[in-house]
């Protein structure tokens, strides 16, 4: 098959950097302002700062705001501004000894534990584990106590304790990571483990460690003002806490010493809460959530009239073979599209189809053409941000595209069933197949617990299970990929539904499996009377079952007809390549078909 070329109009989706996101959120840009005047004004502290922080001029003593002394002079006659603007140096430069040291100490441990995993990781967790069990507070004191009160001694010494917050992020990034494919490529490419902690874990690790030293400095700074307000630290060195401490001395008659360093500290301490949740928030958030307004600008976009000669990509793609009436699905000019902050990117641009009662119909083209998105939004099923219009989607004659979002789920599992790609993804490890198979049937069709075990264990005999009990009370891991479709098979039929729709039902499948399942599929329609519309990319599973034909690129439909005639005389020459990629895979499949005499283990 050739390259899928880049379709015309899907522009490549630009990928927004953290640092716009960021400015796009006015809690996380008001912090961020405040957080770098705190920063301005420590740094150019002896500029700004009126006088000298630790000048005593008993006549300033208790005085309030104004005159030369803006905030007053505190209890033991020192200008409080002064003070406040040199007690930030302090407050961030114990906040930065802190961050620092618990990033060198939990995050080479975090990655280690992670990626070696064993003992390394049992040992680390360990002493990760009895760091958090010992009473900080109690412990930096006694530190306090053996280092002749030295505040960096005492904010390095912090920093241990707050390693383990570092470790346990760290830690579970690297284990996800470590199983990732291109882990192991590097691995057996020859890449040392030094490298690969380098490169691939640091990278991996980054971003939830901004996060945390954004968390992490407005706890230490808290930590720090405690200790100082418990009268620990050189009486010299100006600071917050210190300033707390004296101002609790004489709340009762000057208030406003108290509240100045207050201030200061919670201003501190709430704007780096406020980076950190706003960082953590678009972090965790990988693709950019459409807004409402961007998704009602898709709305409008994608339901913008076609029509114009001079705009062929807005005419309609496809036709139909059967009237409204007589279809079990039938759609007429759907477009999906999906917001971005570039504009609206559709995937699916005009397209038109139907299928008859009892037809089959195969919807074929190269990976990204459109196929499963046409089918998502039939199905109602667009992920978070895909919108749909069209002129009608109906099912079984009945208009559904305009359904409310419950109604159109409803349809599923009744007038709809579904056949995914992926059989193992598609079923809940944590339950067991009956659990799988019942459950639906009890909530779909309203039916009792032993009607449903009864009516889930006669569809596992018919879509071949031989080995039901043993099927039944197995977990999704216990059964092969094969039965794992065919258990999907089962729930989909087992509401008898009138259309179903089978994603690339084979693909996930050993080729020896897919004929089965395709047999299989055919054999359920023509038994139960149903529409079958299969998405492949696959001639060889077109010519095997369907009737009908819709070849997709690019969002649009390039061919529409019967299988034989496609196959005899394509109209397109899209459609010709396509056919002509997939005869190998077809002979290949055919001789393996001939070969392959018995069944997988426990089907038929
Ligand atoms: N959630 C999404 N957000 C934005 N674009 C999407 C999203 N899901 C799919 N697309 C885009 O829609 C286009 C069509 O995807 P679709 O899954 O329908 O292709 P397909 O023909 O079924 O291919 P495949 O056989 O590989 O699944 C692709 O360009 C894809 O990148």
């Amino acid at each position: 098959m050739t390259a899928a070329p880049f379709p015309a109009n899907l522009a490549p989706v630009k990928r927004v950097s953290l640092w716009r996101r960021f400015l796009r959120r006015p809690a996380g840009v008001i912090a961020l302002v405040v957080m770098i005047l705190i920063v301005l004004v420590a740094v150019l502290a002896p500029w700004l700062a009126p006088y000298d922080p630790n000048l005593v001029k008993l006549r300033i003593t208790n005085v309030g705001p104004g005159g030369d002394h803006i905030l007053g002079g505190d209890s033991g006659g020192r200008d409080i501004l002064s003070r406040l603007i040199y007690g930030a140096r302090t407050t961030l430069f114990g906040a930065a000894i802190t961050c620092v040291s618990a990033v060198l100490i939990g995050v080479p441990a975090g990655v280690c534990a992670g990626y070696f995993g064993g003992v390394t990781d049992r040992v680390l967790t360990w002493i990760s584990d009895a760091l958090q069990s010992i009473p900080v507070l109690l412990m930096l004191m006694i530190v306090a106590a053996g280092t002749g009160q030295s505040f960096p001694v005492l904010m390095v010494v912090l920093g241990l304790f707050m390693a383990p917050g570092y470790y346990r992020i760290t830690r579970g990034r690297a284990q996800a990571v470590r199983k990732e494919p291109y882990i192991d490529a590097a691995r057996v490419s020859g890449v040392t483990n030094p490298r690969i902690l380098r490169t691939h874990m640091a990278r991996a690790v980054y971003p939830p460690i901004v996060v945390q030293s954004a968390l992490t400095a407005g706890l230490a700074i808290g930590m720090q003002a405690g200790l100082q307000f418990l009268g620990i630290g050189s009486a010299q060195t100006p600071s917050w806490g210190q300033m707390i401490s004296n101002g609790m001395l004489v709340i009762n008659t000057h208030g406003l010493i108290l509240l100045w360093p207050s201030i200061a500290l919670g201003l501190t301490i709430a704007s780096l809460a406020f980076i950190g949740t706003t960082l953590a928030d678009l972090i965790s958030i990988r693709v950019e959530q459409p807004t409402r307004r961007m998704r009602l600008r898709a709305r409008q976009e994608l339901a913008k009239a076609p029509a114009s000669a001079e705009l062929p990509d807005r005419v309609a793609s496809g036709t139909h073979a059967h009237e409204v009436a007589d279809c079990a699905l039938r759609i007429d000019n759907l477009r999906v599209g999906y917001p971005s902050p570039a504009g609206v990117k559709e995937v699916v641009r005009g397209v038109s189809l139907d299928a008859g009662p009892g037809e089959v119909l195969g919807i074929v083209g190269e990976s990204g053409s459109g196929k499963t998105q046409t089918m998502f939004a039939v199905l109602g099923l667009l992920p978070i941000g895909g919108t749909a219009v069209s002129d009608g989607i109906h099912v079984n004659g009945k208009e559904v595209g305009g359904l409310p979002a419950l109604e159109r789920a409803a349809l599923l599992g009744r007038s709809i069933g579904y056949v995914p790609q992926e059989p193992m993804t598609n079923l809940d490890p944590s339950y067991t197949i009956e659990r799988q198979l019942v459950e639906p049937l009890r909530q779909v069709q309203g039916m009792s617990k032993a009607a449903a075990k009864a009516r889930a264990r006669e569809v596992l005999v018919r879509v071949g299970i031989t080995d039901v009990d043993r099927v039944l009370r197995s977990y999704p891991h216990q059964i092969s990929g094969g039965m794992a479709q065919r258990v999907l098979i089962a729930g989909a039929v087992s509401g008898r539904p009138s259309l179903l729709v089978a994603d690339e039902p084979t693909t996930a499948l050993d080729v020896t499996v897919q004929a089965e399942v395709l047999e299989l599929l055919r054999e359920l329609q023509q038994e139960y009377g149903m529409a079958l519309v299969i998405v492949t990319h696959n001639f060889g599973v077109v010519a095997d079952i369907c009737d009908r034909l819709v070849v997709m690129k690019d969002g649009r439909i390039v061919e529409t007809g019967a299988v034989e005639q496609i196959f005899r005389s394509p109209a397109d020459p899209y459609t010709a390549e396509l056919i002509s990629a997939s005869l190998d895979d077809a002979d290949g499949r055919v001789e393996l078909d001939k070969a392959h005499v018995g069944g997988e283990d426990g089907a038929r």
